[in-house]
């Protein structure tokens, strides 16, 4: 199906024709024929890289040039990263692009006045909560990854908030755009939507098991070299001397770092002396950013062409390896599966070194073929490479036997709603409530119908678990006690502050009961909620932290009783939690966190996120309940932000000074942003260098040189991410 002749305005195929692409590809003429231009709801199950985006794309633009407004839904914040630097193309349509991850109790009004709008599931919900005026003028809603609804954490929220948009505004076009799942045909029937199935890709893929020295497809089978005792580098080797590139995928941080470092001494040996030298300065920078032991091997893998990928890296160094990887300089990336999540990372060659997983449930687990097509989908680069190959890698014929049956030739799983648990619907209930989505529990009961947990259970009914919440919602003080639903002004604000009710419980509760609001007390009590992501405790931590919760008894709201092991554990868990914050608002630096806390940079960034949002809170709720601890959470909250004590806080609100340089200059003794109005600028150029001094003083200057006050910076609310523990990955 040629692009000219799509029913669509001259300048959206022209900007098409200009990119080189002339015709769709067989999903996407496909899903043209089945309505997609003329606002029909559709569901496209295929596979990654065979034209998704695009597809949500023309529809989009249709919409627009009609005067429509787009909502673009993604899981992840680097995803929604990847979309709106995407779309900001578009611009030369006249089409303006916003973003939106961060700051839950905020309406955005200002991103009304984009015509497509990026935004993660858990804004979009938050946008529904704070009654954001411009959702109403939604006429094409986007859910990229919605085979996500499936997962525990995310998959309720992305379920409810379609929900709500389809009950607030039933005309609106949704478009989801899903992985290959077993059930597409029941998620498309929810959503009401065609659907588009399809295994087509732009790049054949050979998918296949390594055993023995033989890489074995269905229909043929490659001898591979074996210069080394490693078969995934000697397949990585095969690959790259081929001129192309490898992903590799292990199961734990730890393994996938030591990969990397173990290849890098093969590949090294196939780098020009031209790639050689761009690698040196991808090193450069990541060392200019980071100064922990994970950043410096990672620097030196990728001087020898390899690097490693998790989320225990900051975004800015995973975005370095990315982009590295993309521009070819970077041969071969070892990673866990964070990198199967949707980001556009494709590669000649994916090898899974390890299909197993680790939970915390039941150990060492198979991958579910869902993740293994996640992952074998970015074999092949369009365009770039003649094919794909996807290798999973057996240790024995027993296990190459079990690979090809139970992933080479098996169907993604089905997907299946989570909503269905009164953790996962509690927040829903009362968001839904709060919103006036329902003001009787028969109209409760009507918007929940709407669910895909209904849609699958119909014969179950949500009835039980649905008044267990409304139960805990009124005895808690959210609703009001009589039949009618109505939100009193404490649940209204747990749902504009989009945290979980059992959240705000704790936090009051444990601010009415506590005789002590030191750090500790509050950071273990942001801690102690549901919301909060912990550490995984080591089996070397349990002495240490236990000696401290004996010396530091008063300070804790409660001490469960050793003898309620699983609560016990769990405690410690929080404790270990609040005390890699204690450091972070000490200054400890990151790699002493890291080293002490066996964790990475990025997960201090995360952890410090949620701890801020739920501080945030803290905050809020003593002030709504005249609880004390108003003002200390909210100092804390700052302090959470930028990793500092409290006496930086006045150089922090300018701009480009965190904590490392706002201590050099207040040791050096400019202690605040007045002091520093009446220095010789050439004193701060010596300890910080002159662009930074220039950009202080252009800052101290612009706002009254000796009013020395520089307007705060709002410290930017934090993502929730609502995961729970920090897996290994
Ligand atoms: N009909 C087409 N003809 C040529 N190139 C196309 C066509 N459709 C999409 N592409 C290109 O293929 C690449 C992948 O497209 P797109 O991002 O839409 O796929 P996707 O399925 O969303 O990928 P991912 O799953 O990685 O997000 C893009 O570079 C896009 O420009």
């Amino acid at each position: 199906m040629k692009i000219e002749s799509l029913d669509l305005p001259d300048e959206v195929k022209q900007f098409y024709l200009d990119s080189g692409i002339m015709e769709l590809y067989p999903p996407q003429a496909e899903a043209v024929e089945k309505g997609l231009l003329k606002g029909r709801n559709l569901l496209a199950a295929i596979p990654t890289a065979s034209g998704k985006t695009l597809l949500a794309e023309l529809a989009m633009l249709k919409s627009i040039l009609a005067g429509g407004k787009a909502l673009y839904i993604v899981p992840l914040r680097a995803l929604a990263s990847e979309k709106f630097r995407r779309f900001r193309e578009f611009s030369e349509l006249g089409i303006r692009v916003g973003i939106s991850t961060g700051d839950y109790d905020l309406r955005d009004e200002g991103l009304g006045v984009n015509d497509i709008i990026v935004a993660t599931s858990e804004k979009t919900d938050s946008l529904l909560r704070n009654e954001t005026v411009w959702m109403q003028e939604i006429s094409v809603v986007v859910a990229d990854e919605v085979h996500l609804i499936d997962s525990p954490d995310r998959g309720p929220t992305l379920e409810v908030t379609l929900a709500k948009l389809r009950k607030m505004n039933p005309s609106c076009q949704i478009l989801a755009l899903s992985a290959t799942v077993g059930n597409a045909d029941e998620l498309a029937a929810w959503l009401e939507a065609e659907l588009v199935v399809s295994e087509w890709r732009p790049t054949e893929l050979l998918e296949g098991v390594f055993f023995n020295g033989t890489f074995y497809c269905k229909d043929r089978e490659k001898a591979v070299e074996q210069p080394t005792k490693d078969n995934a580098v000697n397949l990585a080797l095969d690959t790259l001397k081929k001129g192309g590139q490898c992903l590799v995928f292990e199961s734990s941080r730890k393994n996938c770092m030591a990969f990397a470092k173990k290849a890098a001494s093969t590949v090294k040996k196939i780098l020009s002396a031209e790639d050689r030298n761009v690698l040196a300065g991808i090193a450069d920078e990541i060392l200019e950013n980071s100064e922990t032991d994970t950043s410096t091997n990672l620097a030196a893998c990728i001087r020898s062409g390899t690097a490693f990928h998790h989320a225990g890296l900051t975004t800015p160094l995973r975005e370095l390896v990315e982009d590295g990887f993309r521009a070819g300089k970077i041969k071969l990336i070892s990673s866990t599966p964070t990198l199967a999540a949707g980001l556009n990372l494709p590669a000649r060659r994916v090898i899974i070194r390890n299909y197993r997983r680790y939970s915390s449930e039941d150990g060492m687990q198979p991958i579910p073929v869902l993740e293994y097509k996640q992952m074998a989908g970015r074999a092949g680069r369009p365009r770039l490479d003649p094919y794909g190959e996807a290798v999973l890698v057996a240790k024995s014929y027993k296990e190459f036997v079990f690979l090809f049956e139970n992933y080479i030739e098996a169907n993604a799983e089905d997907i299946w709603s989570k909503l269905g648990t009164e953790n996962a619907l509690r927040t829903h209930v009362l968001s839904t409530i709060s919103n006036g989505f329902a003001r009787t529990y028969d109209e409760l009961m009507d918007f929940l119908e709407a669910t895909f947990f209904a849609f699958q259970y119909s014969n179950f009914g949500l009835s039980t678990v649905v008044k267990e919440c409304l139960n805990f919602l009124r005895q808690e003080g959210m609703l009001e006690k009589d039949d009618d639903l109505i939100p009193t002004s404490f649940g209204k604000l747990v749902s504009r502050l989009y945290i979980d009710p059992l959240s705000a419980t704790r936090i009051a509760r444990g601010l009415k009961e506590t005789k002590s609001l030191s750090e500790l007390t509050l950071l273990h009590l942001v801690c102690s909620t549901p919301d909060m992501r912990l550490l995984y405790m080591r089996s070397h931590d349990y002495q240490g932290i236990n000696d401290y919760v004996m010396a530091h008894v008063s300070e804790f709201v409660k001490v469960p009783s050793p003898f309620d092991t699983t609560e016990y554990e769990w405690f410690l868990g929080e404790v270990k939690t609040s005390l890699l914050l204690l450091d972070w608002v000490h200054e400890k630096s990151e790699n002493e966190i890291c080293l002490k806390f066996g964790t990475g940079e990025g997960d201090i960034h995360s952890i410090a996120d949620i701890a801020e949002w739920i501080m945030h809170v803290t905050s809020q709720l003593a002030g709504l309940l005249d609880l004390k601890g108003a003002k200390e959470a909210a100092e804390l909250e700052k302090r959470i932000h930028y990793g500092a004590a409290p006496e930086l806080m006045d150089l922090l609100n300018i701009r480009g000074i965190g904590r490392v340089r706002a201590r050099k200059l207040y040791e050096a003794g400019f202690k605040s942003s007045a002091e520093l109005a009446g220095v010789d600028p050439e004193k701060v150029a010596a300890l910080l260098g002159p662009k930074i001094a220039d950009r202080i003083f252009k800052q101290i200057r612009s706002k009254g040189a000796f009013s020395g006050i520089i307007e705060s910076k709002p410290p930017e609310k934090s993502p929730y991410s609502g995961q729970k523990t920090i897996s290994d990955y």
